[in-house]
């Protein structure tokens, strides 16, 4: 299974809190994480493996939306800071749209996401 994490800077502590409470889950070794520049690093600091694509401005989420209407990620956690002005709104807008397209799970807050992921552990589990 492949996941997408994402944050805006306002919102970076609260994913590395988020990706360190589900460690263990997103450290399995059938779950690949990719992530956009400065969130990639931080999650890599947490000590998940990760694969990073460019920085959000420079067009990361314009490549994670392009995996994403690919079929290739399942879930994409995306902790937007709406008390923030980013240059690449078009891009986030689009990436949040491809979700919608290809009825892809976006969690744009920690609530969220935590539901997103207590719905992916079941279905993991349900696997086993
Ligand atoms: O800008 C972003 C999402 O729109 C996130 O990009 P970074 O992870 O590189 O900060």
């Amino acid at each position: 299974m492949k996941l997408a994490v994402i944050a805006h800077d306002g919102k970076k502590a609260e994913m590395v809190s988020f990706l360190n409470k589900h460690y263990n889950f997103l450290h399995q070794a059938n779950i690949d994480i990719i992530a956009t520049g400065t969130t990639g690093t931080h999650a890599q600091n947490a000590g998940l493996k990760v694969r990073r694509v460019l920085s959000g401005p420079k067009g990361g989420d314009a490549q994670i939306a392009a995996q994403v209407a690919e079929g290739q990620i399942q879930a994409v956690f995306f902790f937007r800071d709406p008390l923030d002005k980013h240059p690449h709104e078009p891009d986030i807008n689009m990436l949040m749209r491809i979700c919608d397209v290809h009825n892809v799970p976006l969690a744009t807050n920690p609530a969220t996401a935590e539901m997103v992921l207590r719905g992916l552990t079941q279905a993991s589990d349900s696997k086993k």
